[in-house]
C-alpha cells in the first residue's frame, strides 16, 4: 500500500521507484503525469538529506521525460502511529546538526557535511519545464510549507490540509522563495503574519489568502490532481514551458532571463535561418542570410 489516497489502477512504478527509501515515484498509466511522494508518514513526512537526494533525482528524471508535462508532488499517508496526514513537515529536526541536516543512519555518508539542499530542490521545481502541482493531503509545515509555495499550483484536502510556518520556532529561516516569494503570492502583511505569528491555516483560509488554488474533499484529492494532470498535458508543451518561464522571469532576475532566453534560443535553432548559420560554418563558407526577413 503506497498511500490511502493512492489508486494502484491509475499508476505504475517508475524504474527508479525501487531504489528509493524515503519517497515513492510513479507514472500515470493514461497521461504524461508523474507522482512523487514523501514516504515518511510517521514523522509527518519530514525530510532528511537522503530524502532530499531522492527528491532531486526523481525531479531530475521527470525533467528529462519529454512525454511528461505534469509533476504531482505529495505526501503518502496516513501515519501508522496516529492516523495523521501530512504533505511535509520540513527538515527532520532530530538529525539537524551545526552545519545543516546530517546523513544520520547512513554509514557510507555519515561523515559528509550537513546539508541545506532542499533549496536546490526548490530551484529545480522552479526551473523544471513542467507544471509542478503540490497536492497537500495534510500538514504543510516549515520547509514543507516553502515547497508548496514554490510549486506552480497547490491543491489541498478540505478536511486535513493545514498550513503552518514554524521556521522561527526552530531558529531556521527560508529567506528566499519560502518567505519573499510567499509575499508576492499573498501580500506583505499576510506573509509576515505567516512567519511572525505562526498561526495554523485551514485549506479554505489558505485558498482565501491566494496560496492554494483549489480545495477538494480528501477522498477526491488524488483523482482531482490526476484530472489536473490530464488538462495540463492536453496543452501545447512549448506554450506551457514559455509561460512558466515568463511567470518566473520578473522575480528571478538574470537567472530568469537566462532560462527564458535559453528556450528562445532553442526555438531559434529550429529555424532554417539558424541552420544556414550552422551549415555555413561546417561547410567553410560565408552564411547566406538574404532570404530571411528582418521580422517586425
Ligand atoms: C508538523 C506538526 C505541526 C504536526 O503536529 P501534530 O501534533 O499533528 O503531530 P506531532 O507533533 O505529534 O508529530 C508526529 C510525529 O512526527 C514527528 N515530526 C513531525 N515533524 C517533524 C520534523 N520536522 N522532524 C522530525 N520529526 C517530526 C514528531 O516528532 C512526532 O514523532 P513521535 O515519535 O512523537 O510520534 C508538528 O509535528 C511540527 O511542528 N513539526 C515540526 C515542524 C518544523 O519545525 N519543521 C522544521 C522547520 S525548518 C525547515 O524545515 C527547513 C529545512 C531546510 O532544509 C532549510 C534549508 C535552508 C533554509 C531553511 C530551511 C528550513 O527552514
Amino acid at each position: 500500500m503506497v498511500s490511502d489516497l493512492f489508486d494502484p489502477a491509475q499508476w505504475e512504478p517508475t524504474a527508479l521507484n525501487d531504489e528509493f527509501r524515503d519517497i515513492t515515484y510513479h507514472r500515470a498509466v493514461d497521461s504524461g503525469t508523474v507522482r512523487i511522494a514523501f514516504d515518511r508518514p510517521d514523522v509527518r513526512n519530514a525530510f532528511r538529506p537522503g530524502t532530499v537526494d531522492e527528491l532531486y533525482d526523481a525531479l531530475d528524471h521527470a525533467k528529462r521525460q519529454t512525454d511528461v508535462g505534469c509533476v504531482l508532488l505529495t505526501g503518502n499517508g496516513p501515519s501508522s502511529k496516529d492516523g495523521g496526514w501530512a504533505f511535509c513537515s520540513g527538515g527532520d529536526q532530530t538529525i539537524r546538526g551545526e552545519d545543516g541536516y546530517q546523513y544520520d543512519g547512513d554509514e557510507e555518508r555519515a561523515s559528509e557535511q550537513g546539508r541545506l539542499h532542499i533549496l536546490e530542490v526548490q530551484r529545480l521545481i522552479r526551473h523544471i519545464p513542467k507544471v509542478v502541482v503540490c497536492v497537500v493531503p495534510g500538514w504543510a509545515v516549515g520547509g514543507g510549507h516553502s515547497l508548496h509555495v514554490v510549486c506552480d499550483l497547490t491543491l489541498a484536502s478540505e478536511e486535513h490540509a493545514k498550513f503552518l510556518q514554524t521556521d522561527p520556532d526552530v531558529a531556521s529561516y527560508d529567506a528566499g522563495f519560502g518567505s519573499a516569494y510567499l509575499a508576492k503570492q499573498i501580500g506583505q502583511k499576510k506573509a509576515r503574519e505567516v512567519f511572525f505569528l505562526g498561526k495554523t491555516y485551514s485549506a479554505a483560509e489558505a485558498a482565501e489568502m491566494g496560496m492554494v488554488n483549489e480545495v477538494v474533499p480528501h477522498e477526491e484529492l488524488e483523482e482531482t490532481a490526476l484530472e489536473w494532470g490530464r488538462r495540463i498535458n492536453s496543452k501545447s508543451p512549448t506554450a506551457m514551458r514559455m509561460l512558466k518561464y515568463a511567470f518566473n522571469m520578473t522575480d528571478d532576475g538574470m537567472i530568469g532571463q537566462q532560462v527564458f532566453a535559453g528556450e528562445a534560443t532553442r526555438l531559434g535553432y529550429m529555424t532554417d535561418e539558424a541552420k544556414e548559420g550552422r551549415d555555413a560554418f561546417v561547410e567553410g563558407r560565408e552564411p547566406e542570410f538574404d532570404e530571411f526577413p528582418w521580422h517586425y
